[in-house]
């Protein structure tokens, strides 16, 4: 039997760990919080994070990460992207020498623009074949809910990615392989920013074609900084690309796209961070460092650009559209 430990109770923490369950895999989420591990245990749900969500009996919390990692065959790390450094310079000497690392988060760290494998195999000093990255068009709730969902599995090593794969496989949540980690990385790290442009857009009483226009030119964005990084261009064109651009960028329970729309009703980043009650809006930094990533690498980010302007520089949200349509003419 498949062991995996699930180490960040939130939203998609939760959610992911119920479909390993149902899946068939055994699982022991970990928990920051001890009454909230207790409350899991006690009661089959996570009421903090996903109440009315019932979790599957096998399906076991801890607040003690030792008792969580021991003997996990897949390690999965389901924090914020930029806390992954530090709760992994805690877990670094509890994880199993074998185990595969499995990373949730969609973001690009803050001081050092890596991305999460990036900062997994410098932290853990795992070799990257055992570094695995699932993304894709998976909003928690809906998972959660048990409704039709798809997702991509990118790890370097195939037979790694095919043991995960068997391991959340289930009659609802369908898995796809792949090996280019970058293209899945970088596709899940920006969607959170041009979901945030869509917000913002909808917010300001933006309709339908603006909204389709900020996906389709973020797409392009996003594909000049994979194609720029190393990502297979196909990766951004399936799952954990556009996929997860049009669920996030058109999804109510996204809190990207909240967050923008927050912002576009003309509230501050303080309201907008309490709106979020505590959720992560993991674009709001991201931003920056996607935009730092791209000077990098000389990359043209319009729309990531103008979403940093707003977020971190005070810009109205009508002042950054006008700014990006003032922009010289182009072909496509
Ligand atoms: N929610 C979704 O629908 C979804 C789907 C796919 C991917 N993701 C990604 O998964 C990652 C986790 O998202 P989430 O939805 O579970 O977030 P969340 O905000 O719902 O929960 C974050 C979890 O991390 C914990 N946490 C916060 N700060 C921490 C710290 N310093 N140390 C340890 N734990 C800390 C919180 O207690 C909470 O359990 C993010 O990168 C997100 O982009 C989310
Ligand atoms: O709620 P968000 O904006 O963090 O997005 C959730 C997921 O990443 C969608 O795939």
């Amino acid at each position: 039997m498949t062991k995996a430990a699930v180490m960040g109770s939130g939203s998609w923490g939760t959610a992911f760990a119920k479909v390993l369950a149902d899946a068939g895999t055994d699982v022991m989420m970990w928990a920051r919080r001890p009454e909230l591990a207790q409350c899991i245990e006690q009661t089959n749900e996570n009421k903090d994070y996903l109440p009315g969500s019932i979790l599957p009996e096998r399906l076991h919390a801890t607040h003690d990460p030792e008792v969580a990692l021991a003997n996990a065959d897949i390690v999965v790390l389901a924090v914020p992207s930029q806390t992954l450094r530090g709760n992994l310079e805690s877990w670094k000497s509890m994880i199993p020498p074998d185990a595969t690392l499995l990373s949730l988060a969609k973001g690009v760290e803050s001081e050092t623009l890596l991305r999460m494998s990036q900062v997994i195999a410098q932290v853990t000093k795992a070799d990257p074949s055992r570094i695995a990255v699932l993304s894709g068009p998976n909003l928690a709730r809906e998972v959660a809910e048990g409704q039709p969902a798809a997702t991509v599995i990118a790890c370097p090593d195939s037979a790694r990615a095919i043991a995960v794969q068997k391991a959340c496989h289930t009659g609802y949540f369908r898995p796809y392989t792949n090996t280019d980690v970058i293209g899945c990385e970088i596709g899940g790290a920006c969607k959170n920013v041009i979901a945030l442009a869509c917000g913002m857009a909808s917010g300001v009483g933006l309709g339908d074609n603006t909204i389709a226009s900020i996906i389709t030119r973020g797409l392009a964005e996003v594909t000049r900084l994979g194609v720029a990084t190393g990502a297979n261009p196909s990766t951004l064109a399936g799952l954990a690309g556009v996929g997860d651009l049009v669920a996030t960028c058109t999804s109510p329970l996204s809190r990207n796209r909240s967050f923008g729309h927050a912002l576009g009703r003309g509230g501050s980043l303080a309201d907008a961070q309490r709106a979020a009650h505590g959720q992560v809006a993991e674009g709001v930094k991201s931003c920056t460092s996607v935009r730092a990533l791209a000077n990098s690498y000389g990359v043209d980010m319009p729309l990531t650009n103008a979403v940093h302007r707003v977020c971190h520089e005070d810009q109205a949200v009508l002042d950054a559209v006008q700014q990006l349509l003032g922009r010289s003419t182009k072909s496509e």
